[in-house]
């Protein structure tokens, strides 16, 4: 998880950043969210919509919004991507991102 921190931060720099965790249901975004924010592995329930927390990691601010996965919702998630830039997770599955 400090890898994962250490390269948003290498991406992204100093600043206030707003990052969206998209993915299938079940894939562990909640999971992730808190393991950023707590240190641990906590119990998830499935994300109805969608929820923000706001991540402070030294000079660097993140605002993290992790965003529902049921399929049937995906077409929700047009709803936040307006001016954002895609970058995968280190590990995820190579290939083209679909909307
Ligand atoms: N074995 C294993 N289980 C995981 C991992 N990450 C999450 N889980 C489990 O997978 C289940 C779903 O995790 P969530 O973080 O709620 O998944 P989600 O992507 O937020 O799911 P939705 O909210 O439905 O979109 C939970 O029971 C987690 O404990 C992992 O790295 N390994
Ligand atoms: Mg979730």
């Amino acid at each position: 998880m400090r890898q994962l921190i250490a390269k948003l931060m290498s991406i992204f720099g100093n600043r206030e950043h707003k990052v969206i965790i998209v993915g299938l249901d079940n894939a562990g975004k909640t999971t992730i969210l808190y393991q950023f924010l707590t240190n641990e592995v906590v119990h998830t329930c499935l994300t109805i919509s969608s929820k923000v927390e706001e991540i402070i990691p030294r000079k660097s601010h993140f605002l993290m919004w992790d965003l529902v996965g049921q399929e049937a919702l995906h077409s929700t998630w047009i709803t936040y991507y307006s001016n954002t830039e895609v970058r995968r997770a280190p590990g995820s599955q190579r290939g083209p991102v679909r909307q």
